[in-house]
């Protein structure tokens, strides 16, 4: 099967065709079975996630790997990475396997499982990550997302673990014992709503420590949704005065939720706006834009945390939570970082696929645009604008934080491994 795509601007730079047979970019564009007309289009690398909850098993009233899967695809990923905060916990092989299998069933987008630190994410007990390793799904990053491996001593196990497996670990970086009962970001509007706050120093303070065990260990240490200038500068000291074992590595992604939006956002108390770690004022936000712009972030991530109508419907401080974020990633992203100059489509190929699958290690994501490279790729219109409706969204749950907001840039194609998984936006069927 030939497809040739015409007119596409890869990057965003000079229009070109491009040729996609047997799952590769290939030269030869002669005899297509098949013909795109992508005029006006960009085309990028396939999106690539390092931060997602699928939700499946055990929350499939909010998402599952089919509906989670065709909201990545429709927001132009050809992989994502599936967080453990599941029910049963992804903190064995017999559970990551589900997913894993899940995953290729759908056929939307890799779906690589995240094995738990700690057993039932409980930071007491490490989990099988050795027997997950050796699993057909082959776990290569570990994390207790939704919490935080507060223990010391167990994350510094975990780190050495980790480097044995050459596997990475992604910190939800939050001193639990500073955040007990918090709502959102401990400052002015926090207090003048009077939700109890979530300090800084309960990110920072873990960012820390853990870069220190990670440099002490020569581990892989990334940092999940980091969320404060504060954090930005904790990276840049880790970076710069650490002595580093070998084998050390450094990264964080941010949200695109985190770009965008601040703690205001509490104000109406609309429990969709509550999130973890929590909005921060807008020096934090534009701090984020520019520590991403120059690569101290390396990557964006969307942390897309669906949640049942019941779960966010409700009082502020007893609703879940957590924001979906897979198929309004890349239009926050063009909104935040391209419009305003801070990145060119280079720069959102770096962020937003080739850095998080570096940091993950996938050797066929995150790949150039050029002869010989796996067609994983999105084409989109970066002219177009949408209004978001959470109920339109692929996703079973509708927590969108952009409803009735006006986004730029559409997804209109979006290909894994030379197969259309999304075609004029909508997610393709798969006979083909
Ligand atoms: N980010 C959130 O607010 N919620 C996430 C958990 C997490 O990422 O910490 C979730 O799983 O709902
Ligand atoms: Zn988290
Ligand atoms: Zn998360």
């Amino acid at each position: 099967m030939k497809t040739l795509i015409r007119n596409v601007r890869p990057y965003g730079e000079d229009a070109t065709d491009l040729v996609v047979e047997d799952g590769l970019l290939v030269r030869d564009g002669t005899d297509p079975d098949e013909t795109v007309d992508a005029d006006g289009l960009v085309a990028l690398p396939g999106l690539v996630d390092l931060h997602t909850h699928l939700r499946e098993p055990g929350g499939e009233e909010a998402e599952t790997v089919a509906t989670g899967s065709a909201a990545a695809a429709l927001g132009g990923y050809t992989a994502v990475f599936a967080m453990p905060n599941t029910n049963p916990t992804q903190d064995s092989p017999v559970v990551v396997e589900h997913v894993w299998r899940r995953g290729r069933e759908v056929g939307l987008v890799d779906v690589h499982p995240v094995g738990a630190v700690t057993v039932g994410l409980g930071g007491e007990k490490l989990a099988e990550m050795g027997m997950m390793a050796a699993s057909p799904a082959a776990v290569r990053m570990f994390s207790d997302d939704g919490r935080c491996v507060n223990d010391p001593l167990i994350m510094r196990r975990a780190l050495e673990y980790a480097r044995s497996l050459d596997a990475l670990v992604a910190q939800h970086a939050e001193d639990h014992r500073l955040t007990v009962g918090a709502q959102a970001h401990e400052g002015p509007v926090a207090a003048r709503l009077g939700l109890t706050g979530w300090p800084a120093t309960a990110e920072e303070s873990i960012v820390a420590r853990d870069a220190m065990l990670a440099a002490a260990a020569g581990a892989r240490l990334h940092v999940c949704h980091l969320s404060t200038a504060g954090s930005v500068g904790v990276l840049r000291w880790a970076r710069e005065t650490l002595d580093a074992r070998p084998g050390f590595a450094l990264s964080a992604e941010v949200t695109p939720h985190h770009l965008l939006l601040t703690d205001t956002a509490a104000e109406g108390y609309d429990p969709v706006h509550k999130v973890n770690p929590p909005l921060r004022p807008e020096a934090d936000t534009l701090a984020l834009r520019r520590a991403l712009a120059d690569g101290e972030i390396d990557c964006v991530a969307t942390d897309h945390a669906p949640h049942a109508v019941e779960a966010k419907d409700c009082e502020w401080s007893v609703a879940r939570p957590g924001m979906l974020g897979l198929q309004t990633a890349l239009p926050v992203v063009a909104l935040t970082m391209v419009r305003t100059g801070l990145l060119d489509w280079r720069g959102v190929a770096r962020v937003t696929s080739e850095a998080p699958a570096r940091i993950a290690g996938l050797p066929d994501q995150g790949r150039p645009l050029a002869v010989g490279e796996p067609a994983n790729l999105t084409l989109v219109d970066p002219e177009a604008t949408w209004t978001v409706r959470g109920a339109e969204l692929a996703s079973i749950a509708e927590n969108t934080p952009y409803e009735g907001t006006d986004l730029p840039l559409s997804v209109v194609h979006t290909m894994l491994r030379g197969r259309w998984t999304v075609r004029d936006g909508k997610v393709a069927p798969r006979e083909q």
